[in-house]
């Protein structure tokens, strides 16, 4: 890792996981007992009706969790939705907002993660708002201001004194086995690390800037040694153990 920022390596399962994935979990939570130096912070984000049971055994094993996405207000009359007081309750210390599925499924705006950002804050999680561009906007040479916009848009000013972690997902490389080249990813996290100084002093400094999109055991150890790759945020590969493991020993 090129940075004393201690990565993190958070899972998103996305909506995947019964019961039984409980299994997994455990057995990821065995090989870390092994692992003499963990260099890395660990984090699951499974869906939230297995947040609670997560949360109780992952303290164990030193494994955080997170939501996947929470409701701007606390509580109210939002029926199926998930406030992050919730999350927070149920022993989340993460929520994701922003991810480029919700954008995509739910017409997220940036308005609008914004605001639950700002949520999870006040409700004591870090946020780890993403951000990406698609292919369509990367092949229009957009891709740097898109991401600056969504950067713009979607983190808080409350940022400032909270604890916040973006995290780069070009939308095209999610589940697709496609990753940018190591350059392209660091003149990115560069790019994003130079507006959060602009915008936070010295503490966008400290902010983790974590790498998502394609993440596996075979090209974990290159893209996390990438200048300014604070750890990833693994999709597919963290509902396996042994990949998700992989990963985080390579951190
Ligand atoms: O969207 C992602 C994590 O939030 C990345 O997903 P994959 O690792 O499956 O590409």
């Amino acid at each position: 890792m090129a940075s004393d920022i201690t990565p993190l390596i958070a899972g998103n399962w996305k909506m995947n996981g019964l019961q039984a994935q409980m299994n997994e979990f455990q057995a990821l939570g065995d090989k870390l007992a092994t692992l003499e130096n963990r260099n890395a912070l660990v984090a699951i984000c499974p869906p939230a009706t297995l947040l609670a049971a997560m949360s109780e055994k992952g303290a164990v094993s030193g494994i955080a969790t997170g939501g996947q996405d929470c409701h701007a207000s606390p509580n109210g009359a939002h029926t199926g939705d998930i406030s992050a007081l919730m999350l927070k309750d149920a022993g989340a210390a993460y929520v994701i907002v922003g991810h480029s599925e919700r954008r995509a499924d739910h017409a997220e705006t940036d308005a609008q993660v914004r605001a639950k950002a700002q949520a999870g804050i006040a409700a004591g999680l870090v946020p780890i708002i993403c951000v990406g561009e698609t292919r369509a906007e990367r092949e229009a040479g957009k891709a740097d201001a898109i991401v600056a916009g969504q950067l713009e848009g979607s983190v808080p000013d409350m940022a400032s004194e909270a604890e916040i972690v973006i995290a780069y997902e070009p939308v095209w490389a999610i589940g697709t086995g496609l990753t940018p080249t190591n350059a392209d990813i660091a003149q990115m996290h560069a790019g994003i690390r130079r507006l959060l100084v602009e915008r936070f002093g010295a503490r966008g400094q400290t902010i983790r800037i974590l790498y998502g999109g394609s993440l596996k055991p075979a090209n974990a150890k290159e893209i996390l040694a990438v200048e300014n790759v604070n750890g990833g945020l693994v999709g597919g590969a963290s509902l396996l153990a042994n990949d998700f493991f992989a990963i985080i020993s390579a951190a």
